[in-house]
């Protein structure tokens, strides 16, 4: 895809390209209209008689105004209504396209960038078709217009015009490139500064239990300031364009008029023609600066149209098989190896549980227990070796099917903002629900009589992320999710670490629920949740040191007993 392709996308549909052509053709209609008005002027002045005027010509002339002006509105609208299906439709895509993107691409790029991307990336595109492009096609069309009739009317002052409009824009253009360079750095700055207050606002409290705002502040100021540096930058070349376009356009026209004064003086031109070449010569002016402010906003946009056709053009989409999920046997890692890029994080990593057993994965922390969940969710693919369910492959099911199957309580599990039914039904749209269901949810995972001295229950909101609720509470509406969705498979990522004891009990309790008769992978670092006779696989550094029930792998494996005295 390149940028023509972007610009193309954005009138992607058959309604979108209607309203464009008509926008152009009543644009140009007006043109074609204003181009004859300097000649219905010089016939006016050379005919001119009181005694021709009656009240039809007078009531003509001003119903034609009026239709006029109920055009333009018309026009108007449309243009605007246009540029709003323009932009719906671009974001729409652009948000369409990032939600499917593999995992590893959102490790790469900061989400404040991609919220810049939808928002100001597509509100620049919008402009260009909405606004330049139609002024460059209207203009155009003007100049050209008016250049035919102004040869008609006097070819010698023509030839006057012709010899000044290359010093225009040969002093025009080279200003213009610059607008590109400047429009790709606004861009960037705006990206940095809309990740940065995302970022600041988001961890808020960190912000303050570390005394931090005054870092914070001199790391935002220096943001808008840089930020604030390219829009002078830019400022600067406009400023100086608009007067610089004016001052060698009214100069241009002092030539014709002098010039044209001269002819007048030796009888080779007449007073009305001199005025209706004056018109024309205004009417060429408008668009001449409207083109270079074309050629500005096209420089400009093609920054945005460049960094959004980086994510448009991204191929880099979530891959699905399309096997139904079914797990009746076994789950299993078979020599699994991966790595983030090029760092190399899990080394032959292999194991089987049984439809209904547990496993408990025990290693330091950055050993890569998380990475084994990762891909279980088939976030990240293994470099070699494989995951089978019942001995197919999980690359060969349908990974949305796998997810629907898959449960995960981590310790960083995130809520969404809105209300505790929201977050309860959350994944589960389209499904019907029924309350006695939630309600049960909500006493397995002891929330029951927290939400109950809720003024408004189960439609109390919770805040950004849930930040209104405890860990521990946040935790058991996870869970109380979890009940709703009834997975088959259970991953928890060390669900209770940062919980005080007292919400600890609470969530191991409801774990203890949903996990029963599930199938659970347990990780851990934390050996105080390790039982008696769990199963354990025991990992350092990406690699399988020790494998087998708590008790063996304490008594055969000297590192996991150093680890677990460590730990104690
Ligand atoms: N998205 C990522 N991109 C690059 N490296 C990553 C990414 N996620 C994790 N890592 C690295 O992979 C290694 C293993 O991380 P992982 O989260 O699996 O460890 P862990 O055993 O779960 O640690 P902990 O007990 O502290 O949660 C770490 O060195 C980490 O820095």
């Amino acid at each position: 895809m390149n940028a023509y392709n972007v610009l193309l996308l954005a009138i992607n549909d058959k309604k979108k390209k209607i309203l464009l052509i008509t926008i152009i053709f009543v644009s140009i209609l007006f043109t074609v209209a204003a181009l004859v008005f300097p000649l219905f002027v010089k016939d006016t002045i050379e005919k001119f008689s009181v005694n021709d005027l009656s009240f039809w010509m007078v009531g003509s002339l001003v119903l034609f105004l009026i239709i006029k002006s109920i055009i333009e509105a018309i026009n108007q609208y449309i243009i605007s209504k246009f540029g709003n299906m323009v932009i719906r439709d671009l974001q729409k895509d652009t948000y369409n396209k990032i939600i499917y993107f593999k995992v590893d691409f959102f490790d790469d790029y900061h989400s404040g960038e991609l919220s810049s991307r939808i928002v100001n990336d597509t509100e620049i595109i919008k402009d260009l078709i909405t606004h330049h492009i139609p002024k460059l096609v209207t203009g155009v069309i003007m100049i050209l217009g008016a250049l035919v009739l102004t040869i008609i009317l006097d070819w010698k002052l023509t030839i006057v015009i012709l010899m000044i409009a290359p010093f225009i824009f040969g002093i025009i253009f080279p200003l213009m490139r610059k607008v590109e360079n400047t429009g790709d750095r606004q861009q960037k700055e705006i990206s940095v500064f809309i990740s940065k207050t995302q970022e600041t606002f988001k961890n808020i409290k960190m912000v303050k239990a570390s005394t931090a705002e005054k870092h914070e502040r001199s790391l935002m100021y220096k943001c808008i300031n840089r930020l604030y540096s390219a829009n002078l930058y830019e400022s600067k070349i406009f400023a100086l364009v608009a007067p610089l376009v004016n001052f060698l356009l009214i100069l241009g026209l002092l030539i014709v008029v002098g010039y044209g004064a001269y002819r007048i003086s030796v009888g080779t031109l007449s007073i009305s023609t001199l005025i209706a070449f004056v018109i024309y010569a205004f009417q060429m002016m408008t668009p001449m600066s409207s083109i270079s402010g074309f050629i500005g906003e096209y420089h400009k946009a093609n920054g945005a149209i460049k960094s959004l056709n980086n994510i448009l053009s991204n191929n880099e989409v979530e891959y699905t098989g399309n096997t139904k999920f079914g797990f009746q046997k076994e789950l299993a890692f078979n020599e699994v190896n991966f790595g983030y890029k090029n760092n190399q994080i899990l080394s032959d990593i292999g194991f089987t549980i049984k439809r209904g057993e547990s496993l408990t994965i025990v290693g330091p922390s950055g050993s890569g227990k998380t990475t084994i969940i990762n891909l279980l969710e088939k976030f990240y693919h293994p470099s070699s070796g494989s995951i089978t369910i019942d001995n197919i492959n999980i690359n060969q099911l349908d990974t949305y099917e796998l997810r629907k199957n898959i449960g995960i309580v981590s310790q960083g599990s995130t809520l969404i903002s809105g209300t505790i039914l929201d977050n309860l039904l959350y994944g589960l749209e389209g499904e019907n629900v029924e309350n006695s269901k939630i309600r049960q949810a909500l006493k397995y995972a002891n929330l029951e009589e927290f939400v109950n001295r809720q003024e408004n229950n189960l439609n109390t909101h919770i805040g950004e992320s849930g930040d209104k609720l405890s860990g521990g509470e946040k935790q058991r509406l996870n869970i109380a999710r979890l009940f709703l969705k009834n997975p088959d498979i259970i991953l928890l990522d060390e669900p209770t670490s940062n919980l005080d004891i007292e919400s600890r009990n609470l969530v191991l309790d409801s774990i203890k629920e949903l996990t029963k008769d599930k199938t659970v992978i347990k990780v851990t670092h934390n050996l105080e949740e390790v039982k008696p006779g769990d199963n354990i696989l025991f990992i350092e550094d990406g690699k399988i040191v020790g494998k087998g029930s708590h008790e063996r792998v304490s008594e055969v494996n000297q590192r996991y007993k150093q680890f677990i005295s460590s730990a104690m």
